[in-house]
């Protein structure tokens, strides 16, 4: 049996003259805490809408555990999905809410007692049964919603901006309680967002899509650490990124100097793009420095400053423990690991 819960094989989408999926083809893994991340507009819900039967694509299909199911209807999918906007029904309390799937379904009442009591506990509503959902607070309402969906045992799960319309503290509460739920219950997770922290913190995969394609599939910190272009680094945490010359296997020039990174198999002199990240930039001495500039602004952010270096004509950014002084000269030191290099993008 195949070790993928969904194979989406070649999707396209058009909507009038907008192209919102592009011959996208993509593998899940049973039990994976995958994140479509991406833009607005880049096609992350309407990927979730194909998979769940809402929207049918224009070309390509969806398989299930190795089989297509793009004919079949949404209700017959072993898939739930949990909005943004939870809809849950205002005039039943808790318990009905999360009850109702299964007295759909016709289950015998004490079984739906003991599920929805599991339920109860795992997003820990336990003595909030008898509660009118609108007297919840948004945590409450949405935990509630993924106990709908959860105790119906779909195989897969997909989550579109769940956490949206929740305060940060909240969000970063529930992340950490989706998560655990996740691993705890071994159902597929396929979760939309355009929040890159939420990603990196949540996912086992992260699938990178702008304009309908897929840019970068990847685990968090491959997707973090490199980058494939300059897309994924720009929308990736922050990053200086600056046009170079990969002169040969392992010797990479840009900002006019010649620098040593761990790359090779490019052209001979092929132009490529440098990725550095802020906090790759080692803070030293303007004497013996490879690069060096003036400090232009330091902002405290908490766990670092943020600081603003001008080299020649080039704008620096570099995270750093120790402030800097504005106006001063400032050396710049880059180790070869963390000079990330990428081919040109092909737009
Ligand atoms: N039914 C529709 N008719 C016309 N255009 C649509 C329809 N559904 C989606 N679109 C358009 O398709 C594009 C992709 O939409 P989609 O909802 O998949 O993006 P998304 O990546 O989920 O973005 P967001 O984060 O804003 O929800 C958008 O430009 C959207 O306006």
């Amino acid at each position: 049996m195949s070790e993928n819960i969904i194979e989406l094989r070649n999707l396209s989408k058009q909507y009038d003259d907008l192209k919102v999926l592009d011959d996208l083809s993509l593998d899940i893994k049973k039990n994976e805490f995958l994140t479509l991340l991406g833009p607005s507009g880049c096609g992350k819900t309407t990927t979730l809408k194909i998979i769940a039967g809402f929207e049918q694509a224009d070309e390509g299909s969806v398989l299930f555990e190795g089989k297509e199911i793009n004919e079949i209807p949404p209700y017959q999918r072993p898939v739930n999905t949990v909005f943004q906007k939870y809809a849950l029904f205002p005039h039943m309390n808790v318990y009905e809410n999360i009850a109702f799937g299964l007295k759909i379904k016709k289950m015998p009442k004490d079984k739906i007692d003991e599920k929805v009591k599991e339920m109860l506990k795992l997003v820990a509503l336990e003595g909030k049964e008898n509660r009118k959902v609108d007297s919840l607070s948004g945590g409450q309402q949405q935990r509630i919603a993924i106990a709908r969906a959860l105790v119906n045992e779909p195989k897969l799960l997909l989550l579109d901006e769940p956490l949206g319309a929740l305060d940060l503290k909240l969000r970063q509460e529930m992340q950490i309680e989706l998560k655990r739920m996740q691993k705890k219950l071994g159902i597929t997770f396929i979760f939309v967002t355009h929040d890159q922290e939420e990603a990196l913190s949540m996912s086992d995969t992260i699938v990178v899509m702008n304009k309908g394609k897929i840019q970068q599939m990847g685990t968090p910190e491959d997707i973090y650490n490199e980058p494939k272009n300059s897309f994924v680094a720009r929308f990736i945490g922050e990053s200086n990124i600056f046009d170079g010359i990969m002169l040969e296997d392992y010797k990479v020039e840009f900002c006019g100097k010649v620098f040593e990174c761990v790359d090779k198999g490019f052209e001979k002199n092929e132009n490529i793009e440098v990725v550095i990240r802020p906090e790759d930039i080692k803070m030293v001495n303007p004497e013996d420095s490879m690069l060096k500039g003036t400090v232009t602004s330091s902002i405290f952010k908490g766990v670092h400053y943020e600081i603003e270096v001008k080299e020649n004509d080039r704008k620096w950014i570099l995270h750093n423990t120790k402030n800097a002084q504005v106006g001063s000269e400032l050396g710049m030191d880059i180790y070869p690991e963390d000079i990330h290099i990428m081919r040109k993008e092909q737009n």
